[in-house]
């Protein structure tokens, strides 16, 4: 008898946003569903004229995006107040916010168009969530927060080096990586910006499509407790 070797059927796209949820293990009370349903409304209707994102499908938003900010919510603790870095878009800060109403977000972007946008996506969906027009170095001069959360802003020699001065009132940092997170490091270190903080994988998980897990990379000062 021959095997049959044709090729297991791609699964059809995700027709809605419950769908895609489902499909990637993360159902969501349907209050929630129903806040992530307007922010993907709204992200995907500024998204016409300002590009945001390319993630404009649900399969993408929630394997990508819902993804990565449930990977960074898993690692707050209760009632944490946290800054998000580079929000662009509001990935993950406002999907943290929505997903983990009891954590407080402010968002910052450096550039200003970004910043208008994550600001009428916060105001259309009626969050109270600051946004700031600011490198987060700038914010943390002023701000104190629990951690700063960001996915895609820079490589960790950059982030390291923009944190240095700013520990206290950054309190940790927790970065989405994907798999290069550990050639990131060695460039860190070989730039000299690694020798007064700790760097630790916190929390490995597959993301559709990639060869290699996604990481939520914790970093903190040396010589403090664990966050
Ligand atoms: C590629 S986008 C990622 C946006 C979003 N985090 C996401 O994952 O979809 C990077 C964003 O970081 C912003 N950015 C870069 N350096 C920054 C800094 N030091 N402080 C605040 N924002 C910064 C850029 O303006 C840009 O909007």
């Amino acid at each position: 008898m021959s095997e049959d070797v044709s090729p297991a059927p791609e699964s059809s796209p995700s027709a809605t946003l419950e769908e895609a949820l489902k499909k990637y293990g993360a159902p969501m009370p349907e209050p929630v569903r129903e806040q992530l349903q307007r922010y993907v409304d709204v992200l995907w209707d500024i998204n016409k004229t300002l590009n945001l994102t390319r993630h404009t499908d649900y399969d993408k938003f929630v394997s990508r995006d819902v993804m990565d900010s449930m990977a960074l919510a898993g690692q707050l603790k209760p009632n944490e107040e946290i800054l998000d870095m580079g929000s662009g878009g509001g990935v993950p800060g406002i999907l943290i916010a929505i997903i983990r109403p009891d954590v407080r977000v402010s968002l910052c972007d450096s550039v200003g168009k970004k910043a208008k946008a994550t600001q009428e996506i916060v105001e259309r969906l009626g969050l109270e969530i600051p946004v700031y027009h600011n490198r987060a170095e700038e914010v943390l001069e002023d701000l104190s927060f629990d951690a700063v959360v960001c996915r895609a802003v820079a490589p960790m020699r950059k982030l390291l080096l923009w944190l240095e001065k700013h520990w206290l009132s950054a309190g940790r940092l927790l970065a989405v990586k994907g798999g290069k997170w550990i050639d990131e490091v060695k460039e860190a270190r070989h730039h000299g910006v690694t020798k007064s903080v700790e760097i630790r994988n916190t929390y490995e998980y597959e993301t559709p499509g990639n060869d290699h897990p996604s990481v939520i990379v914790k970093v903190w000062p040396k010589g403090r407790k664990e966050p």
